[in-house]
């Protein structure tokens, strides 16, 4: 029987996962060495696969197949295909997910808590429950219409009868199997990404406000207007995602980038170039540590002219010289547990050690510490966690407060659940 040989393959790849890799890679890895699954085997063991992770750290004494067998109960609303797994009772409790939630508890001992035991940890604003229960479900995908792009996006996604949810005037919800690459110009058009780290705009928004005239004609730009260019440094920028929004939000912005992986950095170039960003400068940089020079992996931009700022000699003992620096905004979107995207990739709370949360705590405090160093008085600082966790969340923001003595502009935790998103947490600050 078919599903029952997919059911037993997912159970072969859960024993062999050991969590040291994202799962979609050993996925790709397993199935490249496994040639008989065909697509549609590969996708429906994928996706029961991930279910197993979604119940988190619950059910951790059961066995793999009673695990799975719960978790394609509580996690999908079609089970038809999975009858032969479930007696009669089961089937007349699957209608909606609090009757299934209710009904594995008439069975088992369990609780939401189960799932995601850290509600000691967490930001004080999160709902624990519908956190936790969130993780049953997967997440949608989330466009991010550029600006000038709406209509064109709109009609795209109509004319080749694709299903979406407008959340906000340029923030559209996909479901998560969309296809959506073969039909718009991703980084040109619209920027895939999700609807959490969109909210982040408005905080760029907050500090544009404050900041000096910024000019919003990009077209023709004059002298005066290159000299009242918002200068931004994006000083954990992975593949730019922030930087791009920044670019569409505050419009006439000089833009540097930086991250201390250098293959990270040639993907943020490759988007840039997509998303029609020209005039900007990279490099690579460990933003823990002030004196990080890594010179043999320096990669300006064919138009950053500050290769002379990187000789080797000036290196040594002394601060790196970060080009544009002072900076009017830093943003610093920094490495984190990714808790608040957990849904996404289910298998790292599964495997998730809570001492992670006190190391991600305590770089944070590094890199906030470093990158503040090249703020501008007036200057805004944009500290931004895909966590769910108070010392990385609300913690970190008081040490900026208290020990780095920046002003507290704005702070939230931007909550996803309950939307099919991400939760993350953002907080403006001010040098005075
Ligand atoms: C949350 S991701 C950034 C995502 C990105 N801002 C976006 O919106 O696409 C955090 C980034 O920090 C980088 N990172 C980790 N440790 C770092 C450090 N010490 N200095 C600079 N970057 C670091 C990681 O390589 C990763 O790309």
């Amino acid at each position: 029987m078919r599903f029952q040989s997919y059911f037993n393959s997912a159970i072969k790849i859960i024993q062999l996962y050991d969590g040291t890799m994202p799962l979609q890679h050993f996925l790709k890895q397993y199935f490249s060495q496994h040639k008989k699954h065909g697509s549609r085997d590969r996708k429906i063991i994928t996706h029961v696969c991930y279910n197993f992770f979604r119940l988190g750290k619950a059910f951790s004494t059961i066995s793999a197949e009673e695990r799975l067998k719960l978790a394609i109960f509580i996690c999908n609303d079609n089970i038809e295909n999975w009858k032969f797994l479930f007696e009669g009772e089961w089937l007349n409790n699957h209608n909606n997910l609090e009757k299934r939630i209710a009904f594995v508890q008439s069975k088992y001992s369990f609780s939401l808590q189960d799932v995601f035991p850290f509600y000691n940890e967490a930001s004080k604003p999160l709902d624990n429950d519908a956190f936790a229960k969130a993780f049953f479900i997967q997440p949608d995908v989330f466009l991010r219409i550029r600006p000038g792009f709406n209509n064109g996006v709109i009609n795209k996604l109509q004319s080749h009868n694709i299903q979406y949810n407008i959340i906000e005037e340029s923030c559209i919800g996909l479901a998560p199997s969309t296809n959506i690459n073969s039909v718009i110009d991703i980084n040109k058009e619209a920027v895939i990404q999700d609807y959490a780290s969109q909210q982040v705009g408005s905080f760029l928004y907050e500090a544009a406000q404050h900041l000096p005239a910024i000019s919003y004609q990009v077209s023709a730009i004059s002298k005066e207007e290159i000299q009242n260019r918002i200068s931004v440094w994006d000083c954990c920028a992975g593949s730019g995602g922030k930087s791009i929004l920044a670019y569409d939000v505050l419009k006439n912005i000089e833009l540097t980038a930086s991250d201390i992986r250098s293959s990270i950095i040639q993907n943020l170039k490759q988007r840039f170039a997509k998303a029609g960003i020209k005039k900007y400068k990279t490099f690579v940089y460990d933003a823990a540590n002030s004196q990080s020079p890594i010179p043999n992996s320096i990669f300006p931009t064919p138009h950053a002219s500050t290769n002379q700022l990187f000789n080797q000699s000036t290196l040594t003992n002394s601060k790196f010289p970060i080009p544009n620096s002072p900076y009017d905004l830093i943003i610093c979107d920094a490495p984190c547990t990714g808790s608040g995207t957990w849904g996404r990739t289910p298998e790292q709370l599964y495997f998730f050690n809570v001492i992670k949360i006190e190391e991600y705590a305590a770089r944070q405090q590094k890199i906030v510490r470093n990158a503040v160093e090249y703020l501008k008085t007036n200057g805004f600082f944009l500290y931004i966690t895909c966590s769910v966790f108070e010392k990385e969340n609300e913690a970190t923001a008081d040490f900026i407060q208290q020990k780095l003595k920046l002003e507290l502009i704005k702070l939230e935790l931007i909550k996803g659940y309950g939307k099919k998103a991400d939760t993350m947490f953002a907080a403006l600050f001010k040098k005075n």
